[in-house]
Formats: C-alpha cells, structure tokens, sequence
C-alpha cells in the first residue's frame, strides 16, 4: 500500500493514461454574485487511469454527490476544468459516460427487458441491436431468467441490478457510481460489490464509486481518493495494489487490515470535523 499525496507531479502518474481529468474543481451552492452561499467541493484534483477502479470515501455531507455530479456533467463547476477522453465536459453527460445512482431508478410498469433497453430506444438505435445489447447484459448482471419480470416483483438487490444494467448497455467507458448499494443489506452489497468487479473486469471501462463504507472501498479499488469534510478536497489517495483479478474475499489479504486502518487514520479527524460543524451551537455544554 502507498499514500500518494494529490501535491505530487504530475510525472508520477506518467505511465497511466488519464482517463478523466478534474483539475482545480470547486462547486459552490447558492452563491448569489459571487459571494455567500455552501462552498461544497474542492478545490479538487483527480487524474482517473483508464481502466482502474477509483473510490472516493469522506465524511458525511463533504461533497461526494457533488463530486460525481460534476465530474458526470450533471452539473457544471463553479470553478476549474474537468475533461473526459480530452475533451471539456460542460454542461451534459458526455457520451461514453454513464452514471448509476443510489435509488431504484428503475421503471415499475416496464419488464426487466424494457427497462434495460429503455436509453437504447431514446437513442433509436434499431431493435435487433436493442436485443443484442440487452441480451448480453441480460446475462452479465444474472437476470436472463427475470426478463419478462417487472421491478416490483424483484428484490431491492435485483432491482438495483437492473439499473446497472441499463447503463451497461449503453458501453459506457467511464461508469460514475453514488453509494449504488447504500440501500442493501450488508450480504447483498457484499455480493453486489463482487458482480461490480466482474464486470468492470469484463467491459474494461474505468470505474469510479462514491460510497461512505470504508471497507467497501477497500475491497473493491485500485486506488481510494479520501476526502476531507466540507468543503471536500482530497487528502490522499492510497493505492491498494490488489491483483485484477479478485473478490470480496480480498478481506482475508494480510494487507487488509492496512488498508482500513490507514482510511480510517485518515477519516476520523475529518469525519469528527463533520459531525462537529454540523453540531447546533451550544450542544457540547448540554
Ligand atoms: N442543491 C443544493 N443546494 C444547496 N446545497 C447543497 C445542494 N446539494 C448539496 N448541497 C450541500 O453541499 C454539501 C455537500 O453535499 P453532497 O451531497 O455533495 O455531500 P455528500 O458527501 O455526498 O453527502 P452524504 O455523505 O450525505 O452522501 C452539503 O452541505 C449539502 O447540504
């Protein structure tokens, strides 16, 4: 496991292709010309390799959401630059690009198949194609035999299953998930975390996860980007330095323990920072 503080030149990440790049990134809610408002991101520095899997963990309320938001073009930074394959993301979710969020985005009065191919149809891309895709996505997230199902008559894990879905077969290169499994029971996100890596191992994309579990993080990365509380900058990024090819039974690794520990050396401070700014004045004489 290495530290790499984001202070270091950029020749250090020299052999990775940058993937994705947010440079001097800030978001500011509210503002009204140029002053007051909730200054909820950065400045914020990320080089995304092509190809890894990047987590972002911090403390409650740091701007996490925010980070994806505009890293995804959902929306625009108050300051600094993002690029996505070289070129500036302004404004819309470029293509390539695809995001997949915490709640069951999935539409209840649509079969399984129909939502899956739901932004294959917006785009007119023609049926045999439509098949093609959702067939094969169909059979990478585990739901040929509910095709015909609708969402409601699934469990939240399957449901949450059918939205990842519906963004693979759109062949995002770049797949930005919010706490995806933040509604799950702790088995289900265990066993969601490992289709996670199949199929970022499977389509090659680069993947970055927001989420607040620490050793969902480190389970699941290349490289943990830590925030601190708000507004969020990253404090470290710590490389994990776990094979491809794994699992969640990387918990059992030796160097586990390492790896959660040292998020966590990083994280309690600011996730006390957190609670304390969010604490009514006062509250600490009650
Ligand atoms: N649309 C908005 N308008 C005003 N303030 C906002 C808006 N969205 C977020 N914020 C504020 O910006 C800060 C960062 O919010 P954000 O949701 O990005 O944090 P987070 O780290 O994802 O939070 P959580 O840990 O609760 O998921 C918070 O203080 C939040 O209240």
């Amino acid at each position: 496991m290495t530290v790499r503080p984001l202070a270091r030149p950029a020749a250090a990440t020299a052999p990775h292709e940058i993937h994705a790049r947010l440079a001097e990134v800030t978001r500011t809610y509210g503002a009204v010309g140029g002053r007051g408002g909730v200054h909820a991101l950065g400045p914020v520095d990320i080089a995304l390799r092509r190809g890894e899997f990047y987590s972002v963990i911090g403390p409650s309320g740091c701007g996490k959401s925010t980070l994806l938001d505009v890293l995804s073009g959902l929306s625009r930074p108050s300051a600094g630059a993002i690029t996505f394959e070289g070129r500036p993301v302004d404004g819309a979710v470029p293509d390539g690009v695809g995001v997949v969020f915490q709640e069951d985005a999935s539409f209840p009065w649509m079969t399984v198949r129909d939502n899956i191919g739901f932004g294959l149809r917006e785009n007119g891309v023609d049926a045999a194609e439509i098949g093609r895709r959702v067939d094969a996505a169909l059979a990478l997230m585990g739901l040929r035999d509910f095709a015909a199902a609708h969402p409601p008559q699934l469990s939240g894990g399957m449901r949450q299953r059918v939205c990842i879905a519906r963004t693979l077969v759109m062949q995002p290169r770049l797949i930005l998930l919010d706490e995806p499994f933040g509604a799950l029971d702790a088995q289900t996100r265990l066993i969601m975390g490992d289709e996670l890596l199949r199929v970022w191992r499977e389509t090659g994309a680069t993947v970055m996860l927001i989420t607040h579990a620490l050793d969902e993080a480190a389970m699941l990365s290349d490289r943990i980007g830590v925030m601190s509380a708000r507004p969020g900058r990253i404090l470290a990024e710590i490389e994990t330095g776990w094979p491809r090819e794994r699992d969640s039974r990387i918990a059992a690794d030796p160097g586990f323990g390492a790896v959660t520990s040292r998020l966590w050396g990083l994280l309690r401070e600011e996730s006390l920072r957190a609670i304390g700014a969010q604490a009514p004045a006062g509250a600490d004489h009650a």
